[in-house]
């Protein structure tokens, strides 16, 4: 099986290599050429634009950071949409906001193409080994052709409805882990502070009620200072951004996630957007130092 392959990030670069591992020929475009040196090395072919990838393969994926991203790599001038047609897919599994998807699926409809949206839990490890969970939602028909690449990229894959149901269903889990994400911090940091040894409240963490792979995969290397990316922390604010926009227009009242957006706002402001989103940590234990 063909498929096209556009946003050579850290996902996408992960998720192409373990195509092209599991004998899928891939073609590959990124914004910055230099990025498909690596999956060029291990067989993949690029194309100069993205239109120039959708016309040679019948699926195209794209995993690209934000809505913004999303929508230029259609819309723009040798976008997707140039060369979309019958007969043709196009998988987003970007994290956006269901607005991006719907406005994607209305103009890949118009041109007489295949809209799915997938969007992905897991990160950098799991993207890598194939264990990722697939959010899928739109075209049944699509999602069933892409399953031998879902098999790939995947561990388990779900089809949600219509479109922006996968959108959502992304950005509330984001949005809960961004959330739990900022309590950890500050429960790191209050046993530290209150004279515990934080190794100590890792142990215990681990063998309660909620014991989770984050606190157990993170919290080392939080202890460490260590906040090399897996999922860039300036990502992690773009989704509690769209979260909080979806719990506007519900009018769902989300204060603790309204508090961890402001802190992962903060790392921003300090220079931390590229990290690990575990470096919000580091605003809490600014505070601190700054009593
Ligand atoms: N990392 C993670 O753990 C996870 C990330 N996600 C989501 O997946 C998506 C990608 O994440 P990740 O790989 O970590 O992000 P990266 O920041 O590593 O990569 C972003 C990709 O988007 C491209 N891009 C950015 N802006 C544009 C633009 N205007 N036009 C074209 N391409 C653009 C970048 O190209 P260039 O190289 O030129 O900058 C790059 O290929 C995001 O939506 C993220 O929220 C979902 C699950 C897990
Ligand atoms: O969107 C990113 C998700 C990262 C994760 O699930 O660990």
């Amino acid at each position: 099986m063909e498929v096209g392959f556009l946003g050579l990030g850290i996902m996408g670069k992960a998720m192409s290599m373990n195509l092209l591992k599991n004998g899928f020929k891939v073609t590959v475009w990124n914004r910055t050429l230099s990025k498909c040196d690596e999956v060029v090395a291990h067989g993949a072919s690029v194309g100069e634009t993205p239109a120039e990838v959708v016309k040679k393969c019948n699926i195209t994926i794209a995993i690209l950071s934000d809505p913004a991203a999303a929508l230029s790599v259609v819309f723009d001038k040798g976008g997707v949409l140039d060369q979309i047609c019958s007969g043709k897919g196009y998988i987003d599994m970007s994290t956006v906001d269901p607005e991006t998807s719907c406005k994607i699926s209305e103009a890949i409809a118009l041109k007489g193409g295949h809209f799915l949206e997938a969007p992905v839990s897991g990160s950098k490890q799991p993207a890598e080994t194939g264990q990722l969970v697939i959010l899928a939602a739109r075209e049944k028909a699509l999602y069933e052709e892409a399953v031998p690449a879902f098999d790939v990229l995947g561990k388990k894959y779900f089809f949600l409805g219509p479109v922006g149901n996968g959108a959502k269903m992304k950005l509330v889990v984001n949005m809960i882990m961004g959330s739990v994400m900022n309590a950890f911090s500050e429960g790191l940091t209050l046993a530290e502070r209150s004279g515990l040894n934080p190794h100590s409240l890792l142990d215990v963490l681990d063998l309660g009620g909620i014991a989770n792979p984050m606190f157990k995969g993170k919290g080392p290397e939080m202890l460490k200072d260590n906040y090399s990316p897996a999922f860039p922390l300036k990502h992690q604010q773009k989704d509690m951004r769209l979260a909080l926009a979806l719990g506007d227009q519900n009018a769902v009242s989300m204060p603790v996630a309204a508090a961890a957006n402001e802190a992962f706002k903060k790392a921003r402001s300090m220079g931390l957007g590229d990290l690990d989103f575990s470096a919000v940590f580091e605003t809490v234990k600014l505070l601190k130092h700054s009593s």
